[in-house]
């Protein structure tokens, strides 16, 4: 029965009393239903009910759509939002993906913990065969999930009637005297994913009269082994040393594992999975250059950094590198990674220096930057510095400075200047550059 079906989906999720539930009314019959039942388990489950429509104003019944879901949630005395969006028209990734990126952005906003969306188990074996259709890895054919939980300070997302069959869904519709509005679009064949519904899916049902349920299960099982991936590259980013990779550590590991590991940490910074392709011209290329060789590779929008003993992925528009004040943390934020500072004795800088100055201040180079790595030896070109360690150029504007009362007392990856030195058994401050961070 399809409460009770709404109903478990909403306990598997953990949507307790108090919770904040809107739902995502699209005007068609899927949404409202899921409206209705929403409405009518409210006191069992005790949270709070609100629906929000999102007028894109591209079709000529968009004002209709809008109606037909203020006019639902009026009778039924349920809090209503109309929110309406620009569509930009000539979007790179065509009107239709622009317009759910537009959608899902402004429900994102509305403030409360779970946004229910009316998706059901044969919009389930659509999205998984179109997705197989394009070649899509276990990922994208785990297809959606029964539930998002709320994730940064974003709404978590409810899918309850995924179990459900379209056909049940509309006969229990009518049973109720529902009204809806049919959007025009979804019975246009042109459409790849209409394509899918009205002629591949009847016709392979013909034959196998269970593709939809099963179609949904097998999406079930790509959703585990997601997962398991996922687990598998926690687990190895921990074994190679943490965020900043280490990268013997990484080439130990299979391409498969530290292509799925590249592609997990990518996720986490929000950006774009790399084609295949690139990824695996990277691993070649990570794999033919000596150990120490610094390698920068360009995968979409990020890149893969080897540096020395360290593998990072830094995004390609070059993060911004804020010159910051040092006040005694344990780190500071640099570009994609951080410095940590690290109390020590006898090593790095001597802290009586860094007591007595009046300005600590983390930033990147200067022009004419000099450094005597060596007490009596003359200083240094930083350019000098940089090809002696090995730094390659894309590099050196992006190594962080701790500039104590305007002299430069560290540089990242070559070291601390001689007149800064900590003399042995007096205490001292050693900074380490990290270069990746990433912020979920
Ligand atoms: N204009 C809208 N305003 C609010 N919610 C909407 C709107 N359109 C769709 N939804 C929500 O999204 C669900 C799925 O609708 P639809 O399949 O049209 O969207 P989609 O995001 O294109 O889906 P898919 O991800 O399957 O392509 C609806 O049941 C409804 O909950």
């Amino acid at each position: 029965m399809l409460p009770e079906a709404v109903s478990r989906a909403l306990t598997a999720a953990g949507v307790g009393p108090g919770a904040r539930l809107c739902c995502a009314l699209s005007g068609g019959v899927d949404s409202l239903l899921l409206l209705e039942v929403l409405h009518e388990l409210a006191p069992q489950h005790g949270y709070a009910l609100q629906a929000a429509h999102v007028h894109h104003g591209l079709s000529p019944h968009a004002d209709a759509w809008a109606q037909a879901c203020a006019s639902r949630c009026a009778q039924l005395r349920v809090s209503f939002s109309l929110i309406r969006v620009e569509v930009p028209r000539d979007d790179r990734a065509g009107l239709e993906a622009a317009a759910r990126r537009e959608r899902l952005a402004a429900l994102d906003a509305i403030p409360c913990d779970w946004l229910a969306f009316g998706h059901h188990q044969d919009d389930q074996a659509e999205t998984l065969l179109f997705r197989l259709l394009r070649g899509s890895g276990v990922r994208g054919a785990a297809a959606m999930a029964s539930f998002e939980p709320p994730l940064g300070g974003r709404p978590g997302r409810l899918r309850p009637l995924l179990d459900c069959r379209r056909a049940g869904i509309e006969a229990w519709a009518r049973a109720r005297g529902l009204e809806w509005v049919e959007d025009e679009s979804n019975a246009d064949v042109r459409f790849s994913r209409n394509y899918l519904r009205h002629r591949v899916l009847p016709l392979v049902g013909e034959r196998f009269p269970a593709a939809v349920p099963t179609l949904a299960r097998a999406a079930r099982h790509f959703r585990e082994a997601s997962e398991l991936l996922d687990e598998l590259a926690a687990l190895d980013q921990a074994a190679c040393g943490g965020e900043s990779l280490q990268r013997r550590a990484v080439l130990a590991l299979s391409d498969a594992r530290i292509a799925n590991l590249l592609r997990w940490q990518a996720r986490r910074h929000g950006w774009r999975a790399p084609a295949q392709a690139r990824l695996d011209e990277a691993l070649r290329q990570l794999r033919v250059v000596a150990l120490a060789h610094p390698l920068r590779v360009v995968l979409g929008d990020m890149a893969l950094c080897a540096y020395r003993d360290l593998l990072w992925l830094e995004s390609v528009g070059g993060d911004y590198y804020e010159p910051r004040d040092w006040c005694g943390g344990a780190t500071l934020p640099w570009g994609a990674g951080q410095v940590g500072f690290t109390s020590v004795r006898g090593q790095g800088i001597a802290r009586s220096l860094l007591d007595e100055a009046h300005s600590l201040r983390l930033a990147g180079r200067r022009p004419g930057m000099r450094l005597r790595l060596e007490a009596g030896r003359p200083r240094r070109e930083f350019k000098n510095l940089c090809q002696e360690a090995g730094i390659p150029a894309w590099l050196r504007d992006r190594l962080p400075v701790l500039w104590v009362d305007e002299a430069p007392a560290w540089v990242g990856g070559i070291g601390v200047a001689a007149e800064f030195a900590c003399a042995p058994g007096h205490d001292g401050l050693m900074p380490e550059w990290r270069p990746a961070r990433i912020v979920v």
